[in-house]
């Protein structure tokens, strides 16, 4: 169990955070203070993976120079986060930091909104409105979503980028501007460039230092110190006590894609720590809270039936993928990952029929526990399934995942009218040793 105690050791070792030496020199003193304050930025970005050490490397190299930077990475990867501490850790970091997202502003507002308008420049423009390029003078202009740029304006950025120069729109003056620009896309840009629908002019003008975020998937060794991150920050802002991490719920967050990158993780670990009620955090893993309709097994009316009946039928869609084999390596007991007695015992108990099952001609073993369909079953253990196709999930699989999602429907409740244990069909206290034996935490 990681213990939440051991935070601050672990935040430590974070980016490999230099120690910084004292110096008499003044001058010296000068450059440990940029340095401390620049690490302090640093700091923010949690992370111990040596892809995120190199893209730290090379924000140290470039945040104090004046280069144009463009960031590339998936969603969520934290591309603005990095934007906005290359820009503390610049000399620009007195002077505003401003964002404009290219792909939130509708195509026919982006140039008033970079370039600001004179009075009467368009319908409705009442006043002079200052656009974000003069905003941002003596800082740091960030263009987020730059892919999704209109053509038509990417000559206009050009031009300012190069001669630092501009005109409102609907005005003639020509303005000034001291900006560095820091753009960033989850878009191939260069793709774009071959399809012509990004200029190349501009491409190179705005990625003379490329940086690229790793997904999170590639760089799976900072999961844990961010879930510790988070669940420290959302545990403090919801005033709850969270002093560990279960290792099960830790190695669910671990084995998890996260397509939506850090973004996804921090919603994630919020609900998870919204959801606690112990001081150890766990919780169904993501797979589970995560999906949506569309990708369930089960119909978007998605009605609860006991767990009898799921057991029942997931006994039936195996047997019927084994071709009503029982026993044997690909038989139905070794899928459902039961010994052939308890599967035998459960299909009698559950009135399971071999009748509806194509039944193989090999001779009939008879088995004197068994009478009826069930001495076919029996007989069916000796012979090999025809087919090997059909997903591979144990009953405590299967079960698992059931109980989990009718616990995420009630929230948790398991007794009660409407809790987890009345749409199951059991006792509740026959729901918790059943929680209990699977390792199912809520
Ligand atoms: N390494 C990290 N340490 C701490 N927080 C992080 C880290 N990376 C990202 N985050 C957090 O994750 C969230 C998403 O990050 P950010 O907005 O910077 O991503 P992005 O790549 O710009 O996303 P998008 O492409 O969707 O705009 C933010 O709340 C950010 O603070």
């Amino acid at each position: 169990m990681a213990a939440l105690s051991s935070w601050a050791r672990e935040e430590s070792a974070v980016n490999g955070t230099p120690l910084f030496q004292i110096d008499d020199g003044a001058s010296a003193r000068i450059s440990i203070d940029n340095n401390e304050l620049r690490e302090s930025e640093l700091l923010k970005i949690v992370g111990d993976s040596g892809a995120l050490r190199r893209v730290l490397a090379m924000v140290r190299v470039v945040a104090p120079t004046d280069a144009t930077i463009l960031i590339n990475g998936e969603t969520g990867t934290g591309k603005e986060l990095i934007a906005e501490a290359i820009h503390k850790c610049s000399d620009r970091s007195n002077g505003p930091f401003v964002k404009v997202s290219c792909a939130a502003i509708p195509a026919g507002l982006l140039e008033s909104e970079l370039f600001g308008h004179e009075r009467g420049a368009y319908t409705g423009a009442i006043a002079r409105g200052i656009g974000r390029f003069e905003r941002a003078n003596q800082g740091t202009l960030f263009l987020d979503e730059i892919g999704d740029l209109p053509l038509e304006l990417q000559p206009k950025l050009l031009r300012v980028m190069q001669e630092r120069q501009f005109e409102r729109l609907g005005g003639t003056a020509t303005i000034h501007t001291d900006v560095r620009v820091i753009s960033a896309t989850h878009r191939n840009l260069l793709e774009m460039v071959d399809e012509r629908q990004f200029r190349a002019d501009l491409f190179y003008r705005l990625s003379v230092f490329p940086i690229h975020i790793p997904s999170l998937r590639d760089r799976c060794e900072d999961i844990r110190l961010l879930v510790h991150h988070f669940a420290r920050n959302y545990a403090a802002k919801n005033h709850k006590t969270i002093t560990a991490i279960s290792d099960e719920f830790m190695a669910a967050l671990e084995e998890h894609s996260w397509p939506g990158n850090v973004r996804e993780l921090q919603n994630f670990i919020e609900r998870s720590v919204i959801l606690s009620t112990d001081a150890v955090l766990t919780g169904p893993p993501p797979e589970i809270i995560y999906r949506t309709p569309k990708n369930s097994k089960r119909s978007e009316s998605f009605t609860p039936v006991t767990l009898e009946q799921v057991e029942h039928s997931h006994i039936l869609q195996t047997l019927q993928q084994t071709e009503g084999v029982i026993g044997g390596r690909n038989g139905a007991a070794a899928r459902l990952g039961l010994p052939r007695t308890a599967l035998i015992h459960k299909m009698k108990r559950l009135g399971i029929s071999l009748a509806s099952i194509l039944i193989s001609e090999d001779p009939i073993l008879v088995d004197p526990e068994l009478n009826g369909d069930s001495q076919k079953a029996a007989h069916l253990e000796c012979s090999e399934p025809h087919s090997d196709t059909g997903r591979v999930c144990t009953l405590a699989e299967a079960e698992r995942e059931y109980i989990s999602e009718v616990l995420v429907m009630t929230n948790g409740l398991i007794a009660g009218k409407g809790g987890a244990a009345d749409l199951l069909g059991l006792p509740p206290s026959t729901l918790r040793n059943r929680m209990k034996r699977l390792g199912i935490k809520f």
